[in-house]
């Protein structure tokens, strides 16, 4: 057997309605000072309205700091740590997407050590320790509450990760009626971003993959598999979102120990410079990665093809049952009403040679492929997909 380290969140709440009691829940952790990370349209929504009467109740202070976009920016980062210091945080609340999650994150780490986030970027540069740090998702997508990475836009355009286990929260709140509002076209990108984790956890080449992160996985492709389309089409339905937030926890708990690879690290340059959703660039680049993956990752992609779809169950042959697997996933992708190509989304042509080069940053994630990209391939990709 392999040796392998597996982190996660040291306490995880799952429970409609549980975000409406996070006074109590969070009480002894955080203290009487919070920062209360959002971004503008949550807040707008009064979605973030009972979590704060439950802390005020609980006679926790929250500062509002609702300034976080989409991808957010270093400079989103830095007004949200002059927030937490105005304030004298005691502890930091991230309430929303990974956006806002990610932000929280990284402002936990530089309250509590007053550490400079240039030092912490990469693996395991961070030193902590870090206020402490309670995160809700709104999405259910990134994983984040069970992540140890936070992705921040530096320079308007490339996409950096600071990954550690200190950024681990000590609470994550998954309440699903959060998600019941969220619109179909995010609740899509999102969904497929939580099964392209999966995905690419279970294929990952990173040394530290490991059994919990394939099981994991592999129960996350099946809860998601089965809810992403009524999510996406009856977003009332309670079943369906609590199936796919759960789903999108465990295969964020999968991915944090067993990283995502060349989607991803493809997807980044799509966000970073166009600010194409996260989980729209994924789903872009997604067959296309996985074809080019294929002669490396067959076995796996044949090993996990029926979770995510339970038909695949009676194709035959390796090769056979993985190709169908990435067909699937291109047609369930269209199915959900996500556009198909980088040129439906605005990227001209001569942007790939650009992309790709952008691309080859992302050592970090390279590595995990099951299979080597160069340059070249990386182009071939973007054109395939254009
Ligand atoms: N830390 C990690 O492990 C990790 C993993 C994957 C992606 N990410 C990062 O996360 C970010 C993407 O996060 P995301 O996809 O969750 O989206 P997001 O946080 O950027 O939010 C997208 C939009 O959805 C809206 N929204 C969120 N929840 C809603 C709800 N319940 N109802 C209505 N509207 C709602 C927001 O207001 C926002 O306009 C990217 O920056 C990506 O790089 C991080
Ligand atoms: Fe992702």
């Amino acid at each position: 057997m392999q040796p392998f380290v597996f982190s996660t969140t040291s306490q995880i709440v799952f429970r409609p309605g549980a975000s409406a009691q996070i006074g109590g829940l969070v009480k002894t952790k955080v203290g009487d000072r919070v920062l209360f990370v959002t971004d503008p349209g949550l807040r707008a929504l009064g979605l973030c309205e009972p979590a704060l009467s439950s802390l005020a109740e609980a006679g926790i202070r929250a500062t509002i700091f609702d300034g976080v976009e989409a991808d957010p920016s270093l400079t989103t980062v830095e007004a949200a740590v002059e927030a937490a210091k105005v304030a004298a945080a005691t502890g930091v609340i991230g309430f929303g997407g990974g956006s806002s999650l990610d932000v929280a994150k990284v402002v936990a780490l530089l309250c509590g050590s007053g550490e400079d986030i240039d030092s912490a970027w990469g693996v395991g540069n961070a030193k902590g320790p870090r206020l402490p740090l309670v995160l809700v998702p709104t999405t259910a997508g990134t994983g984040s509450e069970v992540t140890p990475v936070s992705i921040i836009t530096v320079g308007g355009d490339e996409k950096r990760g600071v990954s550690s286990p200190i950024i681990l929260p000590d609470i994550a709140v998954l309440d699903a009626d959060l998600t019941l509002g969220l619109p179909p076209a995010i609740t899509a990108a999102t969904g497929v971003d939580a099964m392209v984790h999966a995905i690419e956890a279970y294929a990952s080449k990173n040394p530290n993959n490991n059994p919990l992160s394939k099981m994991l996985a592999r129960q996350a492709l099946q809860l998601l598999g089965a809810n992403i389309e009524k999510a996406v089409f009856e977003g009332r339905d309670r079943a369906a979102r609590g199936a796919m937030l759960l789903g999108s926890m465990l295969a964020g708990q999968a991915f944090a120990n067993s990283p995502v690879a060349a989607v991803h690290a493809l997807a980044y340059p799509i966000g970073g410079t166009f600010h194409v959703p996260h989980g729209l660039s994924n789903a872009l680049v997604l067959p296309h990665v996985l074809r080019f993956n294929a002669p490396n990752a067959a076995s796996d992609y044949a090993e996990i093809a029926a979770d995510a779809f339970p038909d695949l169950a009676t194709e035959q042959g390796v090769q056979g049952r993985s190709a169908a697997f990435v067909e699937r996933l291109a047609e369930l992708s269209a199915k959900l009403g996500l556009q198909s190509r980088l040129s439906d989304v605005g990227i001209g042509q001569e942007h790939l040679p650009g992309m790709a080069r952008d691309a080859m940053k992302q050592t970090r994630l390279l590595g995990n492929n099951p299979r080597e990209v160069s340059e070249e391939d990386a182009l071939s990709i973007y054109k395939a997909a254009w």
